[in-house]
């Protein structure tokens, strides 16, 4: 089965406004939201959702339609808008240079969906009209080799702030909006738990670029100068926060360990295969130690204060459906 959007009758309503304790955003619950979707037609069948959709994640073509649909559509907004600007202030300047990739930031805990999302909207923003070309990249290519973790003796902080080259990650996104042709990022494997020597994903200049990571909307460090740096956010042009409850991110954590037990950790180069024989008890007591002592402690102190930073935040609820939606208002 596929769905189809057709336009709607009706004028569609608009989010509430009102003040708003995570900052100045618009509520909308999940059904108000969905009303918002207009005109896009999206071809997505079942069997592709099921290809896009992480282990553990429910998303339906409902879900697809109701929560995403209109957020796709409200990016595209902003495409447009960005574009114009573009255009406008380049003419002003007598420029001419071509118009570089529209950054979008994924943001939110371990084991929150990230995957999910950003895989659904290269998707559905590759069936915008004038199907433009979007690219995804993470930013655990971008985290020190286990090695370098283990030297400087941070292995425990792995996703913490100090465990990337933050300054590669910059650069990268900086070229690829700066409109340099083709920028590589190294590339990290879940399965060996490392960086992949000798691997690069290349990014050749996409109309759309997404960069998903736990901490893509980390505000800018003090450098030795005491002078504030850039940061990767800076060149975003929408980013996006997967937001769920501390307690229901902590179970997804656990179960998608525990699953993995049946499945990539039976694979003998996982850096988890020992946990694959080993009884459920002591998996799980492993899992719940990474949790609590990085995982957890990660979200915390570094990505929930990020939260506030974002265009859009999803709120899941414990079944994994989108609750409700705030959008920051321009
Ligand atoms: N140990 C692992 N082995 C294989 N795949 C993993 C492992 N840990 C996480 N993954 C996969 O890596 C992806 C990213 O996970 P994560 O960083 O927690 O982000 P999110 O759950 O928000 O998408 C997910 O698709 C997850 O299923
Ligand atoms: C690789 C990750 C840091 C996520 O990286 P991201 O792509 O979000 O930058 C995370 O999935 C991870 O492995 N954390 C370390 C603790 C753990 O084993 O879950």
């Amino acid at each position: 089965m596929g769905i189809s959007v057709a336009p709607t009758e009706q004028p569609p309503r608009r989010a509430s406004s009102g003040v708003d304790e995570f900052g100045p955003y618009v509520l909308a619950d999940r059904r108000k939201w969905a009303e918002l979707a207009e005109q896009m037609p999206v071809h997505l069948t079942e069997e592709k959702l099921q290809g896009i959709r992480s282990r553990l994640d429910t998303i339906d073509l409902a879900q697809v339609r109701d929560v995403y649909l209109p957020l796709t559509e409200l990016v595209n907004h902003y495409v447009l808008h960005t574009g114009h600007l573009y255009g406008s202030t380049h003419n002003y300047l007598g420029l001419s240079e071509a118009r570089t990739p529209f950054v979008i930031g994924v943001a939110g805990s371990v084991a929150v969906g990230k995957s999910t999302t950003s895989r659904l909207l290269v998707e559905l923003l590759s069936q915008l009209p004038g199907r433009p070309r979007v690219d995804l990249v993470t930013t655990d290519g971008f985290l020190l080799p286990n090695a370098e973790l283990q030297r400087r003796g941070i292995m425990e902080r792995k996703g913490f702030p100090e465990s990337y080259d933050r300054a590669a990650l910059l650069r990268f996104v900086m070229d690829v909006k700066s409109g340099v042709h083709a920028v590589s990022a190294p590339v990290y494997s879940h399965l060996v738990y490392d960086i992949v020597p000798g691997e690069f994903i290349t990014v050749r200049h996409p109309d759309i670029l997404i960069v998903e990571g736990l901490n893509v909307l980390q505000p800018a460090r003090r450098n030795r100068t005491g002078l504030s740096s850039l940061a990767v956010s800076d060149f975003f042009d929408f980013s996006v926060y997967v937001d769920a409850d501390e307690s229901d991110l902590r179970s997804w954590y656990l179960e998608r360990f525990m699953g993995l037990r049946e499945s990539a950790f039976r694979d003998p180069r996982s850096y988890f295969a020992r946990f694959a024989e080993m009884d459920a008890a002591h998996a799980r007591a492993y899992a719940e130690r990474i949790w609590d002592t990085i995982n957890g402690p990660n979200h915390v102190q570094n990505i929930l204060p990020t939260r506030g930073r974002a265009t859009a935040i999803l709120r899941k609820d414990s079944a994994h459906d989108i609750e409700w939606i705030r959008i920051r208002k321009v």
